[in-house]
Formats: C-alpha cells, structure tokens, sequence
C-alpha cells in the first residue's frame, strides 16, 4: 500500500505574509502524517518563513526548481546546497513550466534529479504530454522517455523514492482534468514502463501523482485510481480551505 502524496505548487505567487498565514492556516487542518504526505512547494525567496511555520507539524516544504551545481557562477540560481541548509525536503524538477519556458532538456532533469538525492532531497519529477501528442496518440511514448530519461542516473532504491508526477500540459492552469479513468492508464503505462527498466518491486513502490486542474470536486474519483498516488496541485493550493479538502480526499482513499 502506498501512501498517498499530495503538493502543492504555489509557483510565482503569494508574498510573505500570505504564505505564513496560509501555512499556520494549513497546520491546523493537515492530516496526519500517517495517512498523508502533505508538501508546500513555494519561490524560493519564501523558503526561509515557511519552512520555519512549519515546523513541528505534518507539512514538508518542497521548492519547484534547483540547479544541480552545489555552487557556482550561475546567476539567479538556487542550489541544492542551500535548499538542503533551510530544511526544505522536496524539489519539483522538470515542471513542463521550466521546460517550455526555460528550455530544460531530459538530460538537464536527470542531473538534477540525481543532485536531489545528494543532498537528500527528494525529487518530484513531472513528465506529461502537449495537447498535439496527445491528438497524435503520443501520450504513452513521451510519458515513458521523459521517466527514462530522468530517472537514469539512479539506483534502483533511489527510484522507489523518486515521486513521479503526470501532468498533461493541456491539463494544466485550463480547467480540463484528464479523466480519472485516462490519467491512470498513463499513469499505470508509466508504472509498467518502470517494472521493465527495474523490477515489478521497485514499480509497485514508486508513487505517481496526477496533476492538471485537480480540485476538491475531482479529487476523490482520481484518488480512487489503482495508479494514481496523489496530486501535484497548482490553482487550488492557493487557499488553505481547498487544499484542506484535497488532503483530506487524500487520507482518506
Ligand atoms: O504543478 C502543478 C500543475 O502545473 C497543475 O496546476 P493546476 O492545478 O493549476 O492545473
């Protein structure tokens, strides 16, 4: 049995006070950490006041990029050093955001999917197809290379902790969820591709999140999914009360 996982993406918003009373807002209606892993990614900028709001309580703190250098001239740049130096548990790595916007290739990922596990954090790495290679039957296939590709420089106990998140790009920010019924066989596409690279041991614990327009009203019928181990959530983290009810659905399933 997996348990299940749930971040949230909080992405280019929020300022400081609205994170910390979002995050003391949250303590109070986290479920256990037994039954959920509940995660807050948030600009790194932010790092400092979350992770010090949250301690002593269920949430990890996750960032949603990082360079794989632990120092060095790169301008603008987190490293996995720092992120490691505030507590921050999780990184989100290869956000289609990241690499549409700051052409990030699979190679890139994987080094910095590997630098994560050198500094003990753990990797949330996002794979997902456009909406042409959906219409062109591409899903299964660019879903599998970027899992490959990412998550090749590992060992095979450093893939069982690897949080994979499949996100149709044209899922994302638009309203349109993936039905529960389409998002778990790629994620379950994506569960067999790994039993073949690995073992069906290192499959079965590897946990896959869905994200793409996940909201209170659809998250039960996702949870319920053989494949699906969570959500990776942007627009309806933003409120404590709505993500409240996305962990709950989650504790529960
Ligand atoms: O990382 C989160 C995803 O990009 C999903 O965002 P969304 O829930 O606003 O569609």
């Amino acid at each position: 049995m997996r348990k299940p996982i749930v971040a949230g993406n909080w992405k280019m918003f929020k300022t400081k006070d609205e994170a910390v009373q979002f995050v003391e807002a949250l303590k109070a209606i986290t479920p256990s950490s037994d039954k959920v892993d509940t995660v807050i990614c948030a600009s790194p900028i932010l790092l400092d006041a979350v992770t010090e709001t949250a301690k002593n309580s269920d949430i990890h703190i996750g960032a949603q990029n990082m360079h794989f250098e632990k120092e060095g001239a790169f301008t603008g740049e987190t490293s996995p050093v720092l992120l490691q130096d505030f507590g921050v548990k999780y990184v989100i790595l290869g956000h289609s955001e990241r690499r549409e916007y700051f052409y990030e290739s699979d190679e890139f990922i994987a080094k910095k999917v590997q630098a994560a596990f050198d500094h003990q954090l753990t990797p949330i790495v996002c794979v997902g197809e456009t909406l042409d290679e959906k219409e062109a039957g591409e899903t299964t296939q660019k879903v599998e290379g970027q899992v490959q590709a990412a998550l090749k420089p590992l060992t095979e106990d450093q893939v069982k902790q690897t949080i994979i998140a499949y996100e149709p790009i044209w899922a994302i920010g638009t309203g349109k969820t993936a039905t529960a019924a389409d998002a778990n066989e790629v994620c379950g596409a994506i569960r067999a591709k790994i039993a073949s690279l690995y073992s069906t041991e290192v499959a079965d614990a590897i946990r896959i999140q869905y994200g793409g327009s996940v909201k209170p009203d659809n998250m039960e019928e996702l949870m319920s999914q053989e494949h699906i181990d969570g959500a990776l959530v942007g627009g309806a983290s933003l409120q404590a009360e709505s993500f409240g009810k996305l962990l709950e659905a989650a504790a529960n399933a």
